[in-house]
């Protein structure tokens, strides 16, 4: 694991971008494809308009495939929902090779079942789907994805993809599962502002949520592969050093 403190937003940012293109580029080289989840909020919007204009002519966008780690119950033109603001940062900005969003639209459970089939469609031949790189925020109760605490998703071991009830929220939504998240080849966490700096330091001071590992389900992603946090000064206030 490795985690970089960022000076603030813009400079979050403009970090979160320049590991995008490199990975897109690598994974280009290597396999011909970079195959990509985005994590939805608001942390991650600047990193992608910055993508869209600074990085526009860097990166080989037919080769990348843009897929989601969540989504919530909403048609992809309503304000929260996490297709439309990448598709406004991004999306509708770069000539992508593939875009694969999440239905909100759908009732959740038939959302989550269509992205399963879909991704085992793409990500033919393998029994866990190995996303080059899959972008994660933190929310403010450890929340990542939209795996919340003590939610039942946590719970997955073979589904890929999962409707999760949120009691807390009244909702439903819809959510890539761990094991998919800890089979990337990279797993990149975004992480702005102060109200996230008690989550930061129960995640990353220890084993997250002591006794109740469920606690902070952020605690809960160990890829595999490479894990990176990326997270601004006040963010990290309350980390040793920080
Ligand atoms: O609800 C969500 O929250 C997290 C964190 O969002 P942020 O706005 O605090 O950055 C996000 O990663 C996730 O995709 C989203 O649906």
């Amino acid at each position: 694991m490795r985690l970089r403190v960022l000076e603030d937003p813009a400079a979050l940012a403009a970090a979160a971008a320049r590991e995008f293109a490199a990975r897109a580029a690598h994974a280009v080289r290597a396999r011909g494809r970079f195959a990509v989840a985005l994590a939805g909020g608001s942390t991650p919007k600047a990193a992608y308009e910055l993508l869209a204009t600074e990085h526009a002519g860097g990166v080989d966008w037919r080769r990348v495939h843009f897929f989601f780690g969540d989504e919530r119950p909403v048609p992809p033109d309503h304000p929260d929902s996490n297709y439309r603001m990448a598709r406004e940062a991004l999306l509708s900005r770069v000539p992508a090779g593939s875009v694969h969003r999440m239905r909100g639209e759908l009732p959740p459970g038939e959302a989550a079942r269509r992205y399963e089939e879909e991704l085992r469609g793409f990500f033919a031949g393998e029994r866990v789907p190995r996303f080059d790189l899959i972008l994660l925020g933190l929310g403010e109760d450890g929340h990542t994805a939209s795996l919340f605490p003590h939610t039942e998703a946590l719970d997955e071991t073979t589904r890929l993809a999962a409707a999760n009830p949120v009691p807390e929220l009244g909702t439903t939504r819809i959510t890539l599962t761990l094991p998919v998240i800890n089979a990337a080849r990279a797993v990149i966490f975004l992480v702005s502002g102060g109200g996230k700096a008690e989550a930061l330091r129960a995640v990353l001071g220890g084993p997250a949520g002591g006794e109740d590992p469920r606690r902070y389900p952020a605690g809960l992603v160990r890829p595999g592969g490479e894990m990176l946090w990326l997270v601004d000064r006040p963010a990290a206030a309350l980390l040793n050093g920080g």
